[in-house]
């Protein structure tokens, strides 16, 4: 069920937007403004905010930004009310909504928030064998730990689950372990109370409030600090929890899926994770094969987004051209499905005639391998990499690799991939130089053509 929260009176149009979200199955709170509005979202988790442009929309998404509530935001008002949808779309505003409302747009603006559309494609049995698993288990209540390298669809498939669960009418929360530091973490976890620590300026409830009744996915659960874990397991046991700055212990019905790329069981050999949340966690394990090892996957996911990237760029569906295909299938997918939406998504955009064509179909030579034989295959992706594995190799073939790896993942985005990296965008670009005139495959920036014979010699 998505959880819709309208920012505007609902008189007239706006209304009728909510009685067809309503009848769609949404689960609809209101506010008159922008500030009870933001009270309520740091009470209660929502999937979307549509938002009337009569009010502030760019405040909206800043405040929503400040508080870390992560929330797609969609601005709505009258027809002819074009500047002010430019306005709502530059003040951050994901889409904007014409009033009166389309049913149709809503229906799908509802299924897009609540990630319905990224129910796994699939076709491998080695994949089929997992969702059969999932669903097996969706329906009790047992904790769930899924692996799976990095990309392969690990909050997908938790979507799955809680989609299958008893609990598929209440909230599906996820949190990343690893995006945060650890006191943000633990607020964003258990929530606070107003003046809890400085700058609690209200009180907000944490994730494990906003899951009540559904489903909370730790996400990246390898990276969380012991005294976070020790808390997660008191949660587990006790079902409840303690807001930071708390009076008592808050009841939380929530059920726990965890997800890591980490293999938890060697983390806990070498006291890095504690063995008790493991096999608390650990009750069901669901390990999603890397993309190369569910060849069966990669055609019928492409296909998938190619239609999606050609509809959202208001292109015409079109299918891969054979050479294409084998291209795609002859890659080893290091950054798994991530990588594969990526390559279509660019492809999709590079295309000319009607057909995708295999040269726009642009494969990095995965970034690891450019160089060094010491680096075990399943040592990719990057992020997967132990230091340790990193020994024998020099300086500067780590460090090109890095920038290679990190450019890639940011579809050749210099400047995110210089603030990523914590360089300047002219270190970047010098290096990319070298790396060029070196004869490595440098990615394209976004917009930017390939140049035949061979896409990647381009100028950093
Ligand atoms: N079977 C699938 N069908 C359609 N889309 C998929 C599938 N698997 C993954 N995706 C898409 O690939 C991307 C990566 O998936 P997801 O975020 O679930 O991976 P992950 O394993 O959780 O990644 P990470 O380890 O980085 O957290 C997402 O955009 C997701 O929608």
């Amino acid at each position: 069920m998505t959880r819709l929260l309208i920012i505007g009176s609902l008189e007239a149009e706006l209304g009728q937007a909510a009685r067809i979200a309503v009848s769609r199955g949404a689960r609809l709170r209101q506010a008159d403004g922008v500030t009870s509005g933001i009270a309520m979202a740091r009470g209660e988790g929502f999937d979307l905010i549509l938002c009337d442009v009569l009010h502030d929309v760019a405040w909206l998404v800043s405040c929503l930004e400040a508080e870390r509530i992560a929330c797609p935001v969609v601005a709505c008002g009258r027809n002819a009310d074009a500047a002010a949808a430019v306005r709502a779309i530059q003040a951050g505003a994901k889409e904007f909504l014409p009033l009166p409302p389309d049913a149709e747009l809503i229906a799908a603006m509802l299924q897009a928030a609540a990630g319905e559309a990224d129910a796994p494609v699939h076709r491998d049995p080695a994949m089929a064998a997992v969702l059969k698993r999932a669903e097996g288990v969706a329906r009790a209540e047992a904790s769930v730990l899924i692996t799976g390298e990095s990309g392969t669809g690990k909050e997908v498939l938790a979507r799955h689950i809680h989609r299958h669960s008893r609990r598929a009418d209440g909230p599906f929360v996820a949190l990343n372990c690893a995006a945060l530091p650890e006191a943000l973490l633990e607020s964003e976890l258990f929530g606070h109370e107003k003046g809890a620590f400085s700058g609690a300026v209200a009180a907000r409830r944490g994730k494990f409030e906003q899951a009540d009744g559904g489903t909370l996915l730790l996400d990246e659960i390898g990276e969380m600090d012991p005294r976070l874990q020790a808390k997660i397991l008191r949660a587990l046991q006790e079902r409840e929890i303690d807001r930071l700055g708390g009076a008592g212990p808050v009841k939380v019905d929530v059920r726990i899926l965890a997800a890591t790329n980490r293999d938890l069981a060697a983390e806990v050999a070498a006291g890095r994770f504690r063995e008790d949340l493991f096999f608390r966690l650990n009750v069901v394990a669901l390990r999603i094969p890397a993309l190369r090892d569910r060849p069966d996957d990669i055609l019928p996911i492409a296909e998938h987004f190619a239609r999606r990237y050609a509809e959202a760029n208001g292109m015409p569906p079109r299918r891969f051209a054979p050479a294409a295909r084998a291209a795609l299938l002859g890659h080893a997918w290091p950054g798994n499905v991530r990588e594969l939406e990526n390559t279509v998504h660019r492809a999709v955009l590079l295309a000319e005639g009607d057909e995708i064509g295999a040269e726009a179909v642009e494969l990095h030579v995965p970034a690891l391998r450019l160089s060094s034989a010491a680096v075990p295959a399943e040592a990719h992706p990057a992020r997967a990499v132990g230091v340790a594995a990193l020994v024998g190799r020099r300086m500067e073939d780590v460090e090109r690799d890095l920038i290679l790896e990190t450019l890639t993942h940011c579809l050749g985005n210099r400047t995110r991939a210089a603030e990523i990296l914590g360089i300047s965008i002219r270190t970047l670009r010098n290096k990319l130089h070298e790396y060029r005139a070196a004869g490595a495959p440098v990615p394209l920036a976004p917009g930017q053509m390939p140049v035949a014979p061979f896409p990647y010699a381009q100028l950093g």
